[in-house]
């Protein structure tokens, strides 16, 4: 086990295309550490410099204490799944399993208790004699994965590796990545676009946009207080709603006449910008106190939630989490107050947290 420190990394392609524009990472060891950001990020170019599979322009890699810039991906200690399975079509999967320990010219003898040590973990004894192909994806990806745990590496690396599978199968194998990674303890970093995985799995998150890190936090820290309007706008389903709000008297004013609750601190000489949750709002009976005047423009059933679109006369539609039991419908005059704790607040120029 390892930690992993990345800094200052740049990485431009031959072709002058800017992947990483500049990434600092202090993974801890034993974490399981989540990379997330839309497609084009850098997220995948930044695991493969860790990995070794890609050299960076600049910056420097360690894993543990060992600066690894100039490793092989054979000599860093590290096992990468990727979102293809890359199994050998033509091996049985104990073979598969087998494959990285012979090739390190491990003893026969400890080759067959490593191999049936991660069959059991990844419940893959019943399959041990098939080929690839009469595996499903889902079984698939479990022999790519008890493929990385043979070698007991320092760490693990992960590229989207749940992609190709279907929806249930996904939340299945997410669930055995994060029992497995807590169960061994070893160093994961996971990189995903989904930032429902990203919530699920990780002990901390990276945000990346851009080729740059933009928020590193608990899943927590980055649902209650996004670092900037992009990170705002990316977590959470749906997302925070940004309402572009004035200071006065004491309270946030936004448009139509809401009224936030002020944090502390907050500068008054720039244009200021709300994060407000879905959840942090609430739909009530036209009139009641403390509510501004809307109309209900859509309502969506989702079973354990309805996600209502208020049109509140003033600025964007806000979208607002409701349990299930409410019965309002489009076209319905309702009220609209704020209903959670102080919000997060942005500068509208340089999009970053203020307060
Ligand atoms: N070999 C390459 N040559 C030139 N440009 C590349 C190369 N590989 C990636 N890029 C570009 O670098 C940028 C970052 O790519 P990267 O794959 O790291 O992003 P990502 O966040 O992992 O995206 P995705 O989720 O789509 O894989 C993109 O603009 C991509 O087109």
């Amino acid at each position: 086990m390892a930690g992993i420190e990345v800094t200052n990394l740049h990485k431009r392609y031959p072709d002058g295309t800017v992947a990483v524009e500049q990434v600092d990472l202090s993974i801890k060891e034993g974490e399981l550490f989540v990379m997330l950001g839309p497609s084009g990020c850098g997220k995948t170019t930044t695991l493969r410099a860790m990995a070794g599979l890609e050299r960076q322009t600049s910056g420097d890699i360690r894993i543990g204490t060992t600066l690894v810039n100039d490793l092989p991906p054979a000599e860093r200690d590290i096992a990468m799944v990727f979102q293809f399975y890359a199994l050998y079509p033509h091996l049985r999967t104990r073979d598969n399993l087998a494959f990285p320990l012979r090739a390190e010219g491990l003893p026969e003898k400890e080759v067959r208790e490593r191999v049936a040590e991660a069959s059991r973990m990844m419940q893959l004894d019943a399959l041990l004699d098939r080929r690839p192909h009469r595996l499903s994806g889902g079984e698939q990806q479990r022999v790519a994965l008890a493929r990385a745990l043979v070698r007991r590496p320092q760490a693990f690396l992960m590229d989207e590796p749940l992609t190709n599978l279907d929806a249930e199968l996904r939340a299945d194998t997410r669930t055995e990545i994060k029992h497995l990674q807590a169960q061994l303890g070893t160093t994961m970093v996971y990189v995903t676009h989904d930032q429902v995985e990203a919530m699920s799995l990780g002990h901390r998150i990276a945000i990346l946009n851009k080729g740059r890190v933009e928020q590193v936090g608990t899943p927590l820290e980055v649902y209650d207080r996004p670092a900037s309007l992009f990170c705002a706008s990316f977590i959470g389903s749906p997302p925070m709603n940004l309402i572009e709000v004035e200071v006065s008297e004491g309270a946030l004013r936004g448009p139509g006449g809401l009224v936030l609750p002020p944090p502390p601190g907050l500068p008054r000489d720039r244009t200021l910008v709300a994060g407000v949750r879905p959840e942090a709002l609430e739909v009530t009976n036209a009139g009641t106190e403390g509510s501004v005047a809307a109309r209900v423009v859509s309502a969506e059933a989702l079973g354990d939630e309805i996600i209502y679109v208020l049109d509140h006369g003033g600025g964007r539609d806000l979208r607002v989490r409701m349990p299930p039991t409410a019965r309002f419908a489009t076209d319905d005059s309702v009220g609209l107050r704020h209903a959670g704790g102080t919000p997060p607040v942005y500068d509208l120029s340089t999009e970053e947290l203020v307060a």
